[in-house]
């Protein structure tokens, strides 16, 4: 049965096209699906080189692509709490009612199934290139090989922002 509103949460560091591939997935589950950029309090790391505000516009680049499909998406920030049984309650003060998550987190998976929501592992889309670690990485040590993975619009914004610049500053930092 197609759900009401499902919660696709990554930290989109960057957006790529896996995760391109697991919002159309919640969007043919679910009538609305909410984009939760976690960790929206992070920036400026090696593991979370972009900050929210960066990753909110670099998702609405490349979901531009789903047409009509994008006024049945919201994406909102949010930041991380220190407690992790009560993480869905937090979600639940700030968003609009969700009946489940899409993930392939094992932690995000368990705290949803915990609360009665549901919790769906979506279908990885090659995984082995379309990994925000392995894009980082190789921007991080200047090396090419990241741009397949990512959506035009987004392999633009990226290059406009500095990211890889970004990083191996970043890297050379320690
Ligand atoms: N290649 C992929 N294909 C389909 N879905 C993906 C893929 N990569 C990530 N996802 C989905 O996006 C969610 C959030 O992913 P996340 O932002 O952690 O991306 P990631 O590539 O795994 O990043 P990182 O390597 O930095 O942890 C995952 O739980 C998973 O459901
Ligand atoms: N206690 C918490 O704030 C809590 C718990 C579980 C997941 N999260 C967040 O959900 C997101 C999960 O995304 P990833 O699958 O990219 O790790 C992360 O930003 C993570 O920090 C937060």
């Amino acid at each position: 049965m197609r759900m009401k509103r499902l919660l696709v949460v990554g930290r989109f560091q960057p957006p790529h096209l896996g995760h391109l591939h697991t919002i159309r997935w919640a969007l043919d589950n679910a009538e609305e699906v909410i984009v939760v950029v976690g960790s929206a309090q992070e920036s400026y790391t090696l593991d979370n080189p972009m900050t929210a505000g960066e990753r909110v516009e670099a998702l609405r680049l490349m979901l531009e692509d789903l047409g009509d499909w994008c006024g049945r998406i919201m994406i909102v920030p949010v930041p991380d709490i220190a407690m992790n049984k009560v993480w869905v309650q937090y979600l639940k003060m700030l968003l609009p009612p969700f009946d489940g998550v899409v993930s392939g987190n094992e932690l995000v998976l368990m705290l949803f199934e915990d609360m009665g929501l549901a919790a769906l592992r979506p279908p990885m889309f090659k995984r082995g290139e379309c990994s925000g670690t392995r894009i980082r990485r190789l921007m991080a040590s200047g090396e090419r090989g990241w741009e397949g993975c990512l959506h035009p619009g987004v392999r633009r914004y990226v290059e406009e922002i500095g990211l890889p610049e970004r990083l191996r500053r970043l890297l050379a930092m320690g």
